[in-house]
């Protein structure tokens, strides 16, 4: 897979050496099963137009360009390319969200970030929102590119009669619920440990309390009980071998549960 930052400074560049292709449009956090959803109906119809699959990102997160706010991210630019690479995708660009970019009009975006860079189908969420304070909506792409543009929307998956997002992963999170992210992301969550600087950037810990973990080093795997001690550091780790470790949350201690009721 091909990964390629745009910023205003190379956009044109970018431009110039672009290939068609179909692509799917969202921040994609944590790349649950609502995303997951959004490329594979991408990649059905980059199977059938014998097109690269791309998928454009963006970085930082939207919402601390636009509102200033923290967002607890589920996942750096590192693991979300590995996971879209599992997903078959061939191109991610990462486009630089600045405040200039974000006010971008929604008639510029889709003119200079989709058109001129090749995209031929674009698919997103029922819910995807592109320019300035979030006016384009995504069937507005077509009339907008002068149908040149195929636009596939992808229908709101749920569970338990509420929309997957990252927002409701991140709030899960700091419940403490690690093993409902599993359901909602196909996969158990899991962080990237230092084990003198603590949690690696761009991840997220779970509430304070106990977890039933796995712990990955690059010889073994050994199941664990830990402690998350704060937003930063983890205890009983216990591993000297490595500096740096997977850490794989299964599920609140169910010995401890009580101190996520409290
Ligand atoms: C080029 C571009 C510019 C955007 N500008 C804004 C903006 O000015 N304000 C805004 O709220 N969302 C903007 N958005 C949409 C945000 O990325 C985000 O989807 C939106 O804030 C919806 O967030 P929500 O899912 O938390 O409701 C822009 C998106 C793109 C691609
Ligand atoms: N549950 C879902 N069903 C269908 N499409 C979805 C779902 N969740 C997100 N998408 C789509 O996936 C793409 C990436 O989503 P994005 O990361 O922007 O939203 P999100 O997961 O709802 O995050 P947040 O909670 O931060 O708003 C967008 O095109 C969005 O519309």
């Amino acid at each position: 897979m091909k990964v390629i930052l745009i910023d205003a400074e190379n956009l044109e560049a970018v431009q110039r050496k672009s290939e068609q292709s179909v692509m799917a449009l969202g921040f994609f956090d944590g790349l649950h099963k609502g995303h997951q959803t959004v490329i594979q109906i991408a990649k059905q119809h980059a199977s059938k137009k014998q097109l690269p699959l791309a998928v454009m990102s963006f970085f930082p997160h939207p919402k601390t360009v636009i509102t200033n706010s923290n967002v607890d991210y589920l996942m750096p630019i590192e693991e979300k390319t590995h996971q879209l690479k599992k997903l078959g995708v061939d191109l991610l660009y990462i486009v630089h969200f600045t405040k200039e970019f974000a006010s971008l009009a929604p008639q510029t975006f889709v003119e200079q970030y989709l058109m001129k860079l090749g995209v031929k189908v674009a698919v997103a969420g029922f819910d995807y929102k592109y320019g300035f304070k979030g006016e384009g909506q995504v069937h507005m792409i077509a009339e907008q590119s002068q149908q040149q543009i195929q636009v596939v929307i992808a229908p709101k998956v749920e569970m338990a009669g509420e929309k997957i997002s990252s927002t409701l992963c991140r709030n899960l999170l700091k419940a403490g619920h690690v093993e409902k992210i599993y359901a909602l992301c196909g996969r158990p969550y899991s962080i990237q440990y230092d084990l003198q600087e603590g949690i690696e950037p761009y991840f997220t810990l779970p509430k304070r309390g106990h977890y039933n973990v796995e712990i990955h080093t690059t010889q073994h795997i050994y199941s664990n009980v830990i402690e998350v001690m704060d937003e930063h550091f983890i205890r009983g780790v216990n591993i000297q071998s490595s500096d740096k470790v997977k850490i794989v949350f299964y599920e609140a201690d169910p010995y401890y549960m009580k101190e996520l009721v409290n």
